[in-house]
């Protein structure tokens, strides 16, 4: 799998090829519909398939302080997408320069000069180019011009069409079951392992705190049954071999104690010897088992914290 940053990542001697574009943020199971549909149709076609993407998300650079909570994280994006069987995934950086080009000059600059499109795959609600003006009928319009075939995918369906806005409803709301049927997998957050106030320790559950990147989708406030594993990012390795721990979730303002900002903390059942500070994790949530609460003393917190963690160990064995 190749992955290019940019346009002039694309090798010289590319040759023709079936695109797919889109955000895809989440790669939720429309995504996944969508690129597997590109991918058959370049195995028909006998060449390579190449998923177009775009980094930062458009919404926020057309419409700057819009920008909606992010389901994947630019690196997971394009693993997921790598693992859906493409040839190439290209990480366009959106700019508002490139946000101004019209349906034709997109087409041209994109999908004929430098990849040289035979088939494009899109979904059926596609918009594309300046102030969003083209849609399907356009792209198959410039595909007469251009020679190539486009063509769009119906929106997946499981009573309500899945889509990255309905995800971000379910993961406000702490539907945690409803988010991992639209995904396909459960929901995650990527960060650093950072300091805390050294208390998890003495409560006899040490938590790994987790700082996401900017506009991450976190679910809502509570306590899940989860999964917590190191991952690689650039060229370091994951850590503890990448080894996925079952887990018991914290997201919250821990109001049992004083001015805590809103953390997310996971801990490794069963362990108390990790040293994951300053590494690259991802933390998988399971069920949300119940709200954040204020307790009145710290022996009623932890009393809760064991029967969270029994309930995070039946739910993850
Ligand atoms: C399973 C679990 C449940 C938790 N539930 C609560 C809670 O209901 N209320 C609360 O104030 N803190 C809760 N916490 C957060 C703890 O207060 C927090 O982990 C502890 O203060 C350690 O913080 P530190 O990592 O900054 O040292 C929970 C943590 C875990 C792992
Ligand atoms: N089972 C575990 N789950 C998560 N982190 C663990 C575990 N065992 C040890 N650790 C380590 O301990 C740290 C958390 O300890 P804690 O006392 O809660 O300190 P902090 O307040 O800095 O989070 C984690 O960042 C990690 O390096």
């Amino acid at each position: 799998m190749r992955a290019w940053h940019g346009l002039d990542d694309v090798p010289e001697d590319w040759g023709r090829s079936v695109v797919t574009i889109g955000v895809f943020d989440g790669v939720h199971q429309g995504h996944q519909q969508m690129v597997a549909r590109a991918v058959s149709m370049a195995g028909e076609l006998g060449l390579p398939s190449v998923v177009v993407t775009f980094d930062p998300h458009p919404e926020e650079v057309v419409r700057p302080g819009t920008h909606p909570p992010r389901l994947t994280t630019a690196r997971h994006r394009t693993e997921l997408l790598a693992g859906l069987g493409v040839d190439a995934v290209c990480v366009l950086p959106f700019t508002l320069e490139f946000s101004r080009m019209s349906p034709d000059e997109f087409v041209q600059t994109v999908l004929v000069d430098r990849l040289h499109a035979a088939g494009v795959v899109v979904g059926e609600n596609f918009r594309f180019g300046h102030k969003a003006s083209g849609d399907v009928e356009t792209l198959q319009t410039l595909g007469e011009k251009y020679d190539f075939v486009a063509e769009a995918v119906p929106l997946v369906s499981n009573g309500d069409t899945i889509s990255s806005t309905l995800i971000r409803e379910r993961l406000a709301a702490g539907d945690m079951e409803a988010v991992a049927v639209a995904l396909g997998r459960p929901h995650r957050v990527e960060g650093v392992v950072v300091r805390g106030y050294q208390r998890g320790r003495q409560l006899g559950f040490p938590t790994a705190n987790v700082e996401s990147p900017e506009f991450t989708a976190i679910p809502a406030d509570g306590v899940y049954a989860g999964w917590l594993q190191g991952v690689s990012n650039g060229n370091l390795p994951a850590v503890y071999g990448g080894h996925r721990w079952p887990a018991a979730i914290s997201v919250g303002t821990n109001p049992t104690f004083e001015g805590v900002p809103r953390t997310v903390e996971a801990y490794a059942l069963d362990r108390d010897d990790l040293d994951l500070y300053g590494a690259h994790v991802a933390v998988d949530f399971g069920r949300r088992l119940r709200a954040n609460l204020r307790f009145d003393s710290i022996e009623a917190l932890i009393a809760q914290m064991h029967a969270d963690v029994d309930e995070a160990r039946r739910l993850t064995s």
